[in-house]
């Protein structure tokens, strides 16, 4: 997708989602693949990368600091690592698009660089908190201007001599762990970063799979500066994250029954399975297995009566971005749906919670906002006009939504879909929803 164009999603009413279809590749697992085997040493395979834009623009980062990477081709990256203290300082500033997790994970990796670094993003993510890295960060004896109040873009200044430190992370945030143990690699001494709930885990996991010893007990996560990255062959599993508007599809449009092959269901990852449980849906997991370190599973979703809930807040960080679709499953089910505890969720893409409670309204749905959650009371689904906010979970849950409303539904400015799931109108398509996909003009 070229910048200035959108795309419309129409979305014709009804139908349902069956047979099988295999999501792509998970995205938090795809950024950490080309970060820690661009700094390993050896050779890096990858296959089930995720071709998305977010994954690309790390990609693209890290070939701009010297990293030779093959690919992508079918999903298949190779990367040449150049070891932990290989990089080489970019003739530009890296331009990371939508990416927050490149941004905020890269401010750690390059924090202890001998270069300087200048990290940009599009409109979105140049409204998004870096304050919550640079912070930290900056603890450890890095030097990283931003732009006003903590956004980007971000200076990283190189020649810095880092620290290690203690660090008692005050919000539930796999960047910003990520982000400090990524520098911790480059500081002397020990790193340790607590979380205060448990939150994804990929970081470690593949650190421990490049030969890093990492230590992890009771939500606190410690590693030594100054070790090496052996390289490794990485599978990335489906993500998770993606195959969610599936299982929400598929658990509210009646006749449903879906197969969704070689997902990742890393307990860290798997709060939407969980809420959706509580709600009543029909979920299985078939086969499970672990692939290099994550484990994996194929899951099976037959349409199911969902009732509302009060969502539990130890969910939370487990499910983070899949609340969008979830709001949808909240929308189709009997009863009231009450989250708390998410305020992490109007720091987004969008304002996750408002955007949706917006797109919900124009769609016949109540559902009111509060500061950290919103309160949705379901109902029947109408055909509406909603706009995405550039926000690739909002379009694709009100793609979903579909199925049950009594309307086409109308979905704007849906060209950021590409940053987490390309291919996502044919294969939703392809399964069954009645979608249709419209260019408009530069
Ligand atoms: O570490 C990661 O790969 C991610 C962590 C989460 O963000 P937070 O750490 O801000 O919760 C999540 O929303 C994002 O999509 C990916
Ligand atoms: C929040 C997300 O990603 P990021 O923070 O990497 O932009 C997301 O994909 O829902």
């Amino acid at each position: 997708m070229t910048h200035g164009s959108t795309l419309e999603f129409r979305v014709e009413p009804g139908g349902r989602l069956e047979g099988r279809c295999r999501v792509p590749g998970d995205k938090s697992i795809s950024h950490r693949a080309i970060m820690l085997g661009a700094l390993a040493e050896g050779t890096t395979e990858v296959s089930g990368f995720l071709e998305g834009e977010d994954c690309l623009a790390t990609l693209k980062a890290f070939r701009a600091m010297g990293v030779r990477i093959d690919g992508p081709e079918a999903g298949r990256v190779t990367i040449h690592g150049v070891g932990l203290q290989g990089l080489k300082a970019p003739g530009a500033p890296l331009d990371l698009g939508n990416s927050g997790t490149s941004m905020r994970l890269m401010a750690g990796l390059l924090a202890g660089q001998p270069f300087d670094t200048v990290l940009t993003g599009d409109a979105s993510l140049s409204r998004r908190p870096m304050g919550r890295v640079t912070e930290p960060l900056s603890r450890m004896g890095a030097r990283i201007d931003t732009g006003p109040e903590g956004r980007p873009p971000l200076t990283i200044r190189g020649g810095q001599a880092l620290e290690g430190i203690d660090y008692e992370m005050p919000m539930a945030s796999a960047q910003v762990k990520s982000s400090v143990l990524l520098a911790g690699l480059h500081a002397r001494g020990r790193t340790c970063v607590t979380e205060p709930a448990p939150t994804r885990d990929h970081t470690e996991r593949m650190l421990t799979g490049f030969g890093y010893d990492v230590a992890c007990h009771h939500g606190r996560v410690c590693l030594q500066g100054g070790g090496r990255l052996r390289a490794a062959a990485i599978d990335v599993p489906a993500d998770i994250s993606s195959a969610a508007f599936f299982l929400v599809g598929a658990s509210i449009a009646p006749g449903s029954e879906l197969t969704l092959a070689h997902v990742g269901v890393n307990p860290t990852r798997t709060g939407i399975i969980d809420i959706l449980q509580l709600m009543g849906a029909d979920i299985r997991l078939e086969n499970p297995r672990e692939v290099g370190g994550e484990p994996v599973a194929d899951l099976v979703v037959r349409a199911a009566p969902l009732k509302g809930i009060r969502i539990p807040e130890a969910l939370v960080p487990l499910a983070i971005d899949e609340f969008p679709a979830l709001f949808v499953a909240a929308a189709c089910a009997e009863g009231e749906t009450v989250l708390t505890g998410a305020e992490e969720l109007r720091v987004k893409e969008s304002d996750r919670i408002q955007v949706m409670a917006d797109g919900l309204a124009a769609c016949g749905i109540q559902a009111r906002p509060t500061p950290d959650g919103i309160v949705i009371q379901g109902g029947r689904l109408q055909g509406g006009v909603v706009h995405s906010h550039g926000d690739h979970r909002i379009a694709m849950s009100f793609a979903m939504a579909a199925l049950r409303a009594q309307g086409s539904i109308r979905i704007q400015d849906c060209a950021n879909v590409n940053t987490s799931f390309p291919g996502f109108a044919a294969l939703a398509g392809g399964a069954g929803l009645n979608i249709h996909v419209k260019e408009e003009g530069v």
